[in-house]
């Protein structure tokens, strides 16, 4: 069975695209993107994005994490969603909408190349449940801010984020008991008020080299503690994203969506 597919990346958080109009009736989804995303036997993703049409927005973006597992939004995989659903690209600014399960995104879209889209996504308000907090793991104690983006996300600042903590720190964190549903966790570092740097440890993918709502989400809780102006750029570890908090506390995250390749992939029914 050959799927068609796209992958795309941004900031390079990458993704793999397929439509559900050209999946094999009765596919096993999880095993699909499990055996797609693998880095050695598969195309290698950090997630998988199938569109759909929707009765409501321009498409309808299911996303799954590499390890099959269902995020209810991604916030540089909207953006390459953008891009992909982009029937007509230009260089003049057009507005799409995209149904998810954390709402209907709003966003604008411009070609910049043959190859890369930019991407203004309105991400909307952030929910911060709560700006400190402590969490005990590993015999470490961390303050930290629990916000909702879409998806969940724990906030720790520090002042050396390092692969080292991400990679340690970061599952344990990922699946403790104070987060039944799992979350993602952001360690971040304050350079000024109009810089900041981020690394993530993502629920269901693990250390990413970005996360669009794991920055946002570090904007959305520095900006709540008067550590950021209204304009930020942020970087990650593969590119920069520039973050805007409106007077309303919407979130405006505006970046790149570049194609890598496109193809056919192979899919088959057993697990890799
Ligand atoms: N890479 C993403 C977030 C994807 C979903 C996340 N791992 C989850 O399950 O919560 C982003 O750019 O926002």
């Amino acid at each position: 069975m050959k799927i068609p597919f796209v992958k795309m990346q941004g900031i390079g958080n990458d993704f793999i695209l397929m439509k559900e109009k050209e999946l094999p009736a009765g596919i096993e989804i999880a095993r699909l993107v499990k055996n797609a995303c693998h880095r050695r036997f598969g195309i290698g993703a950090d997630g998988l994005m199938v569109a759909v049409a929707s009765a409501i927005a321009d498409a309808r973006m299911e996303y799954y994490n590499s390890d099959g597992s269902r995020g209810e939004m991604c916030g540089n995989g909207i953006r390459c969603f953008a891009r992909y659903i982009d029937t007509k690209p230009s260089p003049d600014k057009e507005e799409m909408c995209v149904e998810t399960l954390a709402g209907v995104i709003s966003l604008n879209i411009r070609s910049v190349d043959i190859n890369t889209s930019e991407v203004a996504v309105d991400m909307g308000k952030p929910v911060i449940h709560t700006l400190q907090a402590t969490i005990e793991v590993g015999g470490q104690s961390f303050e930290y801010a629990y916000v909702t983006m879409g998806v969940p996300h724990v906030v720790i600042f520090t002042n050396k984020p390092g692969a080292d903590q991400v990679e340690q720190v970061g599952p344990m964190i990922e699946k403790h008991a104070f987060f039944p549903d799992g979350t993602n966790v952001n360690f971040c570092y304050i350079e000024n008020s109009r810089q900041a740097h981020v690394m993530t440890w993502e629920r269901g993918a693990g250390h990413t080299l970005a996360c669009g709502t794991g920055i946002t989400s570090v904007c959305a809780v520095a900006h709540q503690l008067g550590l950021v102006a209204d304009e930020v750029q942020v970087k990650a570890e593969g590119g920069q994203l520039h973050l805007a908090i409106c007077p309303d506390k919407r979130l405006i995250m505006t970046g790149p969506a570049t194609d890598i390749c496109h193809g056919e992939y192979v899919h088959r029914n057993d697990s890799i």
